[in-house]
């Protein structure tokens, strides 16, 4: 069922004079109980969109349905939706007992619907042994949990997070991304999470929508679209490292890309034309080492349990993986051969995967 449906939003900002288009016709449709991580880099409207989702903020134009309902007129209130933010808001001068309550004072609940639900969420988030505690004596893993449970105390069935983990350090934020994907499976809600950070995407999302200039670029299962990205953008901006894109020319059976030749796909023989232009992409961990292409080592990068060897193909600098720790060193001669069924090949104007172009003239 389709539980939250933006149509067409546009939201244009205005200062001295100056307009930035920061939505322009962007449509998104989810489905309840998903958790959908909106991807991309930073100024791209992250925020800007949950803020019209909240109603917070109103579009210039286009509709916001939730749960089958416009709400365009409908005020934050009245929504039923919660926020999550990057600093939390957590009020510093009460306690985290009061803190999680304050949504349902708000709401005139009874003392002791309060008390059993804020006992209820905090058990549920490891804080009740914490609700006597002012913010300051808290970790930054706690507060972000003070928060989740803030906004889940109110029983909403949207909660919308705003890089909810930011603050945190780099290993409480993998625990915290751990626990908040058992907590989605627990609850079933449906929540809008957003980051510029693709690990935390490609991890927790059970779809991931990938922003930029103004619209969604890209919506899927995660995995589908680091393996088999819709443009040459998309593939370059998911995946650390990310996709290698070349140019290149077909000739006969060959992509020919400076004094490379790789054998075309049989996925986009049809495609193609002689002589054509287009741009290759592939994954860095999508090759063989031992024979193939040969090229010069430029950088080595040891990160433990895989190696990233930058080479230099024409003046183009292509990354990539061996598993483990390679025995190589700048100015190394190696070898290397492409995953045939992982080659990406792209339009070389437009940089959309020629196969989605089809799909999108047949249909
Ligand atoms: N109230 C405002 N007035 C003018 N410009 C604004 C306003 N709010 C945001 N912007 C601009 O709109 C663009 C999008 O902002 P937004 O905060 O939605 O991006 P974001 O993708 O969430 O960024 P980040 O990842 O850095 O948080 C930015 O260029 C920002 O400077």
């Amino acid at each position: 069922m389709e539980y939250i449906r933006l149509e067409d939003i546009w939201k244009i900002y205005t200062q001295k004079k100056k307009k930035t288009e920061v939505l322009r016709g962007l449509n998104l449709s989810i489905e309840k109980g998903e958790l959908v991580v909106v991807l991309g880099p930073s100024g791209e409207g992250k925020t800007t969109l949950l803020r019209i989702i909240s109603g917070l903020l109103k579009q210039d134009k286009g509709h916001v349905y939730l749960r089958g309902e416009i709400v365009d007129n409908v005020p934050p209130k009245d929504r039923n939706v919660s926020m999550v933010f990057q600093n939390y808001a957590i009020y510093p001068f009460m306690n985290v007992y009061d803190n999680i309550a304050f949504p349902l004072k708000l709401m005139h609940k009874s003392k002791e619907e309060i008390r059993s639900k804020v006992l209820e969420v905090s058990k549920m988030l490891r804080i009740d042994e914490l609700l006597d505690r002012k913010p300051s004596q808290l970790s930054g893993g706690q507060m972000q949990r003070v928060a989740i449970a803030r906004a889940l105390v109110k029983g909403d069935d949207i909660i919308l997070m705003d890089e909810p983990l930011a603050n945190l350090d780099a290993q409480v934020r993998v625990i915290a991304r751990d626990e908040l994907k058992q907590l989605h499976r627990k609850l079933n809600t449906t929540i809008v999470y957003v980051t510029h950070d693709q690990t935390e995407a490609l991890s927790l999302a059970t779809k991931v929508a990938l922003i930029h200039q103004g619209v969604i670029q890209a919506y899927g299962d995660p995995m589908e679209i680091y393996n088999n990205p819709n443009s040459d953008w998309v593939g370059s901006f998911i995946g650390t490292p990310p996709m290698n894109i070349i140019e290149g020319k077909i000739e006969g059976d060959y992509i020919v890309s400076n004094d490379i030749k790789i054998p075309v796909p049989i996925t986009y023989k049809k495609l193609l034309k002689d002589n054509q232009k287009i741009k290759i992409g592939f994954r860095p961990e999508n090759v063989k080492f031992g024979e193939g292409i040969e090229v010069y080592v430029d950088m080595v990068e040891r990160v433990g349990p895989y190696t990233v060897i930058y080479v230099d193909i024409g003046g183009q600098i292509i990354r990539l993986i061996e598993k483990g720790q390679a025995k190589v060193e700048k100015g190394d001669k190696i070898k290397f051969s492409i995953d045939q069924d992982q080659i990406v090949i792209f339009d070389i104007n437009s940089g959309k995967n020629l196969i989605e172009e089809e799909n999108d003239k047949n249909s």
